[in-house]
């Protein structure tokens, strides 16, 4: 970029990053859908869009160094400065008129299109600083924290952009009820049991057999109708698809020399404020010190090749469990794995009811995320018996 531009957007970045990203419930998203006009949802994006992309690309320069130099994340960047910059350009535009509001649409398309890659991206810039040099405690603590609220941020991108081509541009229009990406009757056992059967299909083709699946639901409002709330469908599959694959794949090789398998139970119970899906495999389970790697991004995307049976279940689980989680959390939910070694593991997504209460959670730059970055995590204020690392960082001699 040349020098006179890259002042200018450094100036640009500045200031939009110094707006909070404005949260938009689902009840909102469908409340707009429905009533809101192309006119609106430009006037709004076209803010919108640069405070969020300026608050992550601030942010970026954050990162460790050897990580932020890393060839992978320097593309990422330079694409993301090239879709501020393009949206930018309808900043300055006064008039709003058709053919305006057409090339709007038309950038968020090809902003879209050129983002498409960028988890993979991400993932090779992170293996690549890996084999070139070993991660400190601090360097990966910043890189999981940053990974963390980058993804939440691109989905909530994705998320707005979705919506404004969905509702007002060429995309493929998707069902007749659904408003965008949203579905205000989102039928979850339908979902779920979609999940499965793909997730299903895959583990015929790879272990020649698969396990069943038992679905028991609990509605507590007695409707006895589908247990349906307000949400993005395509979110729910993808978290649904990878805990299935996991139990699946759990299932299978815990029981490889037996002739059945104990069955996967998938619990589905709509609460009051919670909806629950506890997903139960009897595939032998996890040690609870491993259990939080499975949702760290370090683990390379290329499964490492399994030494012997007994080495971490997890090493290739790549990012479907991490970016699950970040779906879940995106809408006010979450989702946690609750194992018992040498037996199996629970994974439970936890949902929104009320639309009203699932509200964006967005990643914003100021001096508490920052703070991240500088931390010193090695100082520990417990101790533990084993080695305690104090402030000289070396064993007591004991
Ligand atoms: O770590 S797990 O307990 C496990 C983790 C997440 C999940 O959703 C379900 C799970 O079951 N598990 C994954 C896996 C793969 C191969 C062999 C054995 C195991 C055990």
């Amino acid at each position: 970029i040349s020098r006179a531009l890259f002042a200018d957007v450094s100036v640009l970045l500045d200031y939009y990053s110094r707006f909070n990203p404005s949260p938009l419930s689902i009840k909102k998203f469908l409340d707009f859908g429905q009533k809101g006009c192309e006119r609106q949802s430009y006037a709004f994006l076209r803010k919108e869009l640069p405070v969020r992309l300026a608050n992550i690309m601030k942010e970026f320069s954050l990162l460790p160094a050897p990580l932020l130099h890393m060839p992978s994340v320097m593309t990422v960047q330079n694409w993301y400065l090239r879709s501020f910059e393009e949206i930018l350009t309808f900043e300055k535009i006064r008039i709003d008129d058709k053919k305006t509001l057409e090339n709007f649409c038309e950038t968020l398309i090809k902003i879209r299109n050129r983002h498409s890659n960028v988890v993979q991206t991400m993932a090779r810039g992170v293996i690549e600083l890996k084999d070139t040099e070993t991660i400190h405690a601090q360097t990966e603590h910043s890189i999981q924290y940053f990974l963390h609220r980058f993804y939440l941020n691109r989905i909530s991108i994705r998320m707005l952009i979705n919506q404004h081509a969905a509702l007002f541009g060429a995309d493929l229009p998707g069902h007749p009820r659904h408003i965008g990406t949203i579905d205000p009757n989102c039928d979850v056992t339908s979902v779920v049991q979609d999940a499965y059967d793909n997730a299903k299909f895959l583990c015929d083709q790879y272990y020649m057999r698969s396990p069943e699946l038992i679905v028991e639901t609990f509605n507590v409002d007695k409707s006895g109708g589908p247990i349906s709330i307000v949400y993005v469908p395509s979110h729910l599959y993808h978290m649904a698809f990878e805990l299935l694959k996991n139990a699946m794949r759990a299932v299978v090789e815990q029981h490889s020399d037996s002739d059945e398998f104990p069955p996967i139970k998938l619990l589905l119970v709509k609460g009051r404020e919670d909806l629950s899906i506890k997903i139960s495999d009897m595939g032998g389970g996890i040690s609870r010190s491993l259990t939080e790697n499975l949702f760290h991004y370090m683990y390379s995307t290329a499964p490492k090749p399994q030494t012997d049976s007994q080495t971490a279940p997890l090493a290739g689980y790549g990012y479907g469990l991490p970016l699950s989680r970040l779906y879940a959390r995106y809408l006010q939910g979450d989702l946690m794995v609750a194992s018992v070694e040498g037996y199996g593991t629970d994974a439970i997504i936890y949902l929104k009811v009320l639309s009203n209460e699932a509200n964006e959670v967005l990643p914003v730059f100021n001096k508490t995320s920052s703070k991240h970055y500088r931390t010193h995590v090695g100082s520990h204020d417990y101790s533990t018996g084993g080695t305690t690392v104090n402030q000289f960082s070396q064993p007591f001699p004991i």
